[in-house]
């Protein structure tokens, strides 16, 4: 159900803060596995854009022939068509916590995000993992996805280094990445993963105290305001 706070066209208002996290790294560097792991603990929605793009094909729609082949050949898939299924994603979700897993994937995509929706990332969480750990791991996923073969793999790396790093060395400049060695153990990586997410929490907890003591100062005001009025009504009518 799409959530009534947000604008006919789709945009969050203005008062509303989203956190986005963007969560890049190689194919098979273990994205989904940690994402799913950061929604169990931190209350974030995930958002896959291959997951999406993937449902797209399934759905039957007009563009699923052209996404499909896209995936195939390991290529990007237009920003318009990725970003628009976001968008809509987030706006059913009703949270304000998004997880963006493999996008943005270029340039093209990052500036394209940032101009429809005005969202710039909290941060962008990379799991950095080299090529050899990344492909043995794809090799053996066995989830029957047609670009899991060593052909399409050796694809889905080369756009990985041309078009999706510089999008992290990007956000890097800007102090934006926290990078997390992803060659370790799953339990092991999601402790990394745990620390850069714990202060998050804790600047809501923060946030979450600051507008109860707003709240209470603010009944205490009205309260004083009123003591005030009875005085002088009761002064007043003395002085008949
Ligand atoms: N730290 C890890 N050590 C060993 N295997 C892992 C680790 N993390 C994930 N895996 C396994 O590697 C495979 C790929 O992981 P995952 O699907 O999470 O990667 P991904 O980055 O989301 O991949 P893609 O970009 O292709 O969607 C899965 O089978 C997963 O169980
Ligand atoms: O933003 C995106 C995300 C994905 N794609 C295409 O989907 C495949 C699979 O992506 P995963 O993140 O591994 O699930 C990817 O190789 C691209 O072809 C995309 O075009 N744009």
């Amino acid at each position: 159900m799409v959530d009534s706070s947000k604008d006919v066209n789709g945009n969050f208002p203005g008062d509303k803060k989203i956190i986005v996290v963007f969560v890049l790294g190689g194919p098979g560097s273990g994205k989904g596995t940690q994402c799913t792991r950061i929604v169990e603990n931190f209350g974030f929605t995930h958002l896959s854009a291959g997951d999406l793009l993937r449902a797209e094909i399934k759905s039957g729609s007009e563009n699923g022939t052209m996404i499909s082949n896209m995936i195939k050949e390991g290529k990007i898939v237009p920003s318009e068509v990725t970003i628009n299924l976001l968008q809509k994603a987030m706006l059913e979700s009703g949270n304000d916590k998004f997880l963006i897993d493999g996008f943005p994937r270029n340039e093209e995509n990052r500036a394209a995000f940032e101009n429809v929706t005005k969202i710039e990332p909290e941060f962008v969480l990379f799991f950095d993992c080299p090529e050899e750990e990344m492909e043995q791991r794809l090799l053996s996923r066995n989830q029957g996805r047609d670009d899991d073969n060593i052909q399409t793999i050796r694809k889905r790396f080369r756009v990985f280094v041309e078009s999706s790093l510089p999008v992290v060395e990007y956000y890097d400049m800007k102090g934006k990445v926290q990078k997390v060695d992803a060659l370790k153990p799953i339990d092991e990586v999601f402790e990394s993963v745990k620390a850069i997410f714990a202060p998050l929490n804790r600047a809501a907890s923060d946030d979450n105290k600051l507008h109860y003591i707003q709240g209470i100062l603010f009944v205490r005001a009205a309260e004083a305001r009123f003591e005030c009025s009875r005085i002088s009504l009761i002064r007043w009518m003395i002085s008949f």
